[in-house]
């Protein structure tokens, strides 16, 4: 394992704590040893170091101590800062996306994961590439081909095209293989099954409640998803048909987690693999209730779908891992389930809760909420497809299409 220190800046972020927390476990998942943390309150990174010059000075002590090799940072840097701070504590730096490319890149498997991790890196490099005076290539000697492309041509300038190509064909090359995709979900589409989407922060069980799905509803082509205790185990989506005890059908996939600042670039190289997501009639927000910074997990969710555009599909919350807890499981509270993927009773309760969700028409009803009773009115609007809202004196008369599991919990405040 490489010894690495990590550093952030804490200015007004309320979850920098978790920020940090979460970035000792990517250097993990990256093979990588924390020896420190290191840490400074400023208002706003410094423009040419990010860190203050005290703080760098005590990095450079602390590296030479701890014999670290690599430092870590929490947030994106500027190529001026990475090589400033390379040259004054001598050690390596990486910043926050560099680290999750580099995790990304050693999991992808399929042609199509690495041909969309390779384009994420190569734009990220893109803006990084390092100029300097003696790079300049000398006009005599860069001969052959490259010559015709103008004289005094930098080797910056040179990389830069020669990137730019890559991306290009790159990008051509994930075309082909999304074509395929394509024709391969619209058969899906059009075979008319309802399709439901596993989403989630990374490791928080997804992969192993699509197992638990495929077993439990005993499918015929029900191969087995990887599901592993690290970060990232899953960059591909994987689609099955499987179907409930009724012999009612649907497709169930599987795809890459997400964590907190997921590098734009990433997503966006993403968007192929999240089109299983984009396109389901049903998202299983998959939560690790175990994990005391469960409600911080499903904000980043919630974000990410967000960037991905996806937004008023219906959610099932899954708080998976319950057997951690010491709480009761199987639970459904509307649109909630607290269970564990290890569990079978729990595995049912979910299947059947999907079932409802999937294939029971949804009602239409009218529901006065009083002023006090404000916080249902929030869950209805989450909860539910609300239609109309009118405000009266005394509360709120709210027009909602409701799905049937939901019938009940709302039904105290029907008006007719
Ligand atoms: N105790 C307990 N562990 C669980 C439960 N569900 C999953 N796990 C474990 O959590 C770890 C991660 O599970 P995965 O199913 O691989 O998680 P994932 O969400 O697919 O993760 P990525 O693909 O990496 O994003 C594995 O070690 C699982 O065995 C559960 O209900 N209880
Ligand atoms: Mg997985």
């Amino acid at each position: 394992m490489i010894p690495v220190i990590i550093a952030g800046i804490e200015n007004q972020q309320t979850n920098f704590d978790y920020l940090m927390e979460e970035l000792a476990e990517l250097a993990y998942a990256n093979g990588m040893q924390v020896v420190a943390d290191v840490r400074q309150k400023l208002q706003r990174p410094v423009a040419a170091t990010y860190l203050g010059k005290g703080k760098i000075q005590e990095l450079y002590r602390i590296g030479q101590a701890k014999e670290a090799a690599v430092l870590l940072l929490n947030d994106e840097l500027s190529p001026t800062q990475i090589r400033n701070l390379e040259k004054e504590t001598n050690l390596d730096v990486l910043d926050r996306t560099e680290l999750i490319l580099e995790i990304f890149s050693s999991r992808a498997r399929t042609k199509e994961a690495q041909l969309q991790v390779e384009i994420a890196r190569l734009k990220y490099k893109l803006p990084r590439l390092r100029t300097s005076s003696h790079e300049k290539l000398d006009q005599q000697s860069s001969g052959g081909s490259l010559a015709n492309r103008g004289a005094g041509e930098t080797k910056l300038e040179i990389n830069r095209r020669t990137i730019q190509k890559r991306i290009a064909q790159l990008s051509r090359e994930l075309k082909n293989i999304d074509k395929e995709q394509l024709i391969k979900s619209s058969s899906r589409r059009e075979s008319g099954l309802p399709s439901v989407a596993l989403v989630g922060y990374t490791n928080s069980g997804k992969s192993t409640t699509m197992n638990g799905l495929l077993h439990f509803l005993n499918s015929p082509d029900a191969k087995e998803v990887l599901t592993k205790d690290m970060l990232f185990a899953t960059l591909d989506t994987s689609v099955r048909k499987l179907h409930f005890k009724d012999n009612r059908e649907f497709l169930l996939s599987d795809t890459v987690g997400f964590v907190s600042k997921l590098p734009h670039n990433l997503v966006k190289a993403f968007q192929s693999t999240l089109a299983e997501v984009k396109n389901a009639d049903l998202l299983l927000h998959v939560v690790d209730i175990s994990d005391e910074h469960s409600a911080e997990m499903i904000k980043i969710t919630t974000e990410t779908l967000k960037q991905l555009g996806v937004e008023n599909t219906p959610m099932i919350y899954a708080f998976n891992k319950a057997d951690k807890t010491g709480g009761d499981y199987p639970v459904i509270e509307g649109l909630q389930i607290t269970y564990s993927a290890r569990d079978e009773e729990s595995i049912s309760a979910l299947a059947d809760l999907m079932k409802q969700v999937l294939f029971k028409d949804y009602k239409t009803h009218k529901y006065f909420i009083s002023y006090e009773q404000g916080r249902y009115l929030e869950k209805l609007n989450k909860l539910a497809r609300v239609t109309k809202t009118d405000y009266t004196e005394k509360g709120t008369v709210i027009t909602a299409e409701v799905a049937p599991v939901q019938e009940e919990y709302f039904s105290r405040f029907l008006t007719e």
